[in-house]
């Protein structure tokens, strides 16, 4: 798990390297340089471009004109640097790496005033005009420069974060700072990078290692986590010899009705092919002939009979919701199950009906884990205005009732009883069609009924099921959720293997 830590951690975290590497701090300043300058190049390998680099006189700036000179030095001669003069007040990096390319050959202008731009048309543009220094939204001068640089039209690569835009806490959607096609951040991603509101300010954004000291990043209390692949691999268990399937646990998936069969055979697929020992479906009459066809390995109980199941104990997972419909006896059958105090895996419908019935979400069994799209938790807990909010409530409301919830989108955001939050860094826009929650919810609870416990369940499923979307995305325009499902064996055991 990477921790992903706010500006002022960051800052910690230089100065700390700065007095126990140990390295002065303009030095460091190199590191970034050059580590930016690196990944730059790998994408713009054309040295005969004109690049403009504003800088601001703080150490974004700083960095700015490192990466200037470093630029000369690997044959880019066409670099112009542009000196954001908004402010008296400038660091003492900045005034160092100025010095130092004053001596150097690079050209160099002032900028006194937004106007000064009009006659600037170079082919790219490097934002180093200000970076995690930033204490306050864009007003004045710096709100209209970075309008002016966007009007340019033209690809701009940010330094660190791109100017005006805050690396953690709420984004709004009247973003008004400079619109990167990539930034290039230093040792972690921003938090802020994982919600959708970030898409204004950049289209990607790629981390350049400073060899900041890690054993104190990853110690910081941080309540951001990204997952990486190692922790996946240090969750999954490999299939046992002398195992059978009663080894790898029963699933009870409650799903479909008459128009949406389609979601209880995905989720069931998804289950079956996550290594579940035995899948049931709990199904309306009318999927039966659809479930023995599509799904000969999994079993059906009908809904009716469900209702005499004395004893849900049996399963080891119980899902219930993907497909199920509205309805007051499907409200009697979700009430029972949380009476019954078993914990359950909560998707689509069932997050529906207990979006009316906040008395049962009180109640709701301890580890249950519940998986809503935006719109099915803002149903359950409210209206929000931006992302960063509604990620503050999910962890709030996980930590009060001590369930787990998976806060669905292109980075899916886990949020535990300990009021950590997971970020899931798999998954792609291929995925972006419907039943792809049903393959999810599938995929969560064939781990759960192997007996993952809820948080590595959630954790390694949204990590599963977006590598499979990503392993074909490859090659595919789309996804399709039944596809995926039919491949997550199929990664779980490149997971297992690696
Ligand atoms: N040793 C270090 O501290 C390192 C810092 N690095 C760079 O330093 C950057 C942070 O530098 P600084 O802390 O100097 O800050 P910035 O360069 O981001 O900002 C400079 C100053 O601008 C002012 N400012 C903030 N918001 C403003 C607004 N809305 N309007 C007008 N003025 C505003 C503040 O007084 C701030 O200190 C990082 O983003 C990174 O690029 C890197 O060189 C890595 C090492
Ligand atoms: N652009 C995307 N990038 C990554 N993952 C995506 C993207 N679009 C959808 N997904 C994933 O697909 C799933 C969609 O869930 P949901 O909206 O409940 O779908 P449905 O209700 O149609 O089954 C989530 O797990 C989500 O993370």
């Amino acid at each position: 798990m990477l921790t992903l830590l706010t500006s002022a951690q960051m800052r910690h975290a230089d100065q700390f390297t700065i007095v126990n590497k140990p390295i002065a701090s303009i030095d460091l300043m190199e590191k970034a340089a050059r580590a930016f300058v690196q990944c730059f190049i790998r994408d713009e390998f054309d040295a005969g471009k004109s690049i403009a680099i504003f800088c601001g006189k703080g150490n974004n700036g700083g960095d700015g004109l490192a990466i200037a000179h470093l630029l000369l030095v690997n044959g880019y001669e066409n670099v112009k640097v542009y000196i954001v003069n908004f402010s008296a007040k400038q660091t003492a990096d900045f005034a160092i790496n100025l010095q130092r390319l004053d001596e150097s050959r690079c050209k160099k202008a002032i900028i006194n005033q937004p106007a000064d731009l009009k006659h600037i048309k170079p082919d790219l543009i490097i934002d180093a005009i200000l970076g995690s220094g930033l204490n306050k939204p864009l007003t004045g001068d710096y709100a209209e420069l970075a309008r002016a640089i966007n009007k340019l039209n033209k690809k701009v690569y940010a330094v660190d974060v791109p100017t005006g835009f805050f690396a953690e806490g709420s984004l709004t959607s009247n973003y008004n700072g400079v619109k990167a096609y990539k930034t290039i951040c230093f040792q972690r991603p921003k938090i802020n990078f994982f919600f959708p509101e970030s898409a204004l300010a950049t289209e990607k954004y790629e981390v350049a290692n400073i060899e900041l000291d890690e054993d104190f990043i990853q110690k910081q209390d941080t309540d951001f986590y990204l997952t990486e692949e190692k922790d996946i691999q240090k969750i999954l268990k490999k299939r046992k010899l002398f195992s059978h399937k009663g080894t790898y646990g029963h699933a009870l998936i409650i799903a479909g009705n008459t128009n949406t069969m389609g979601a209880a055979l995905l989720a069931s697929m998804a289950c079956l092919h996550t290594g579940a020992g035995l899948t049931t479906a709990c199904i309306p009459e009318s999927g039966l002939t659809a479930l023995n066809t599509a799904l000969p390995e999994v079993m059906a109980l009908l809904r009716v009979e469900y209702m005499r199941i004395e004893h849900p104990a049996k399963y080891q997972c119980i899902a219930i919701g993907p497909g199920l419909g509205i309805d007051a006896e499907n409200e009697r059958l979700l009430e029972s199950l949380i009476t019954a105090n078993r914990e359950l895996v909560i998707d689509a419908d069932a997050l529906n009906i207990l979006a009316e019935r906040p008395d049962l979400i009180k109640k709701l069994p301890k580890h249950s884990i519940l998986t809503p799209h935006l719109k099915e938790f803002d149903r359950l807990f409210g209206e929000h205005d931006t992302w960063w909010e509604r990620v503050q409530t999910a962890k709030a409301q996980a930590r009060q009732l001590q369930i787990v919830i998976v806060l669905k989108n292109q980075y899916t955001f886990v949020c535990l009883p300990d009021g950590k939050v997971y970020i899931n860094p798999t998954g792609n826009p291929a995925m972006a069609q419907g039943g792809m929650g049903d393959v999810l919810t599938g995929t969560i609870s064939g781990l759960v009924a192997q007996n993952y416990p809820a948080a590595d369940a959630v954790i390694a499923g949204c990590y599963i099921h977006g590598q499979t979307g990503d392993e074909l995305a490859k090659e595919q325009y789309v996804v399709t959720a039944s596809q995926l499902a039919l491949n997550i064996a199929k990664e779980i055991k490149v997971l297992t293997t690696r």
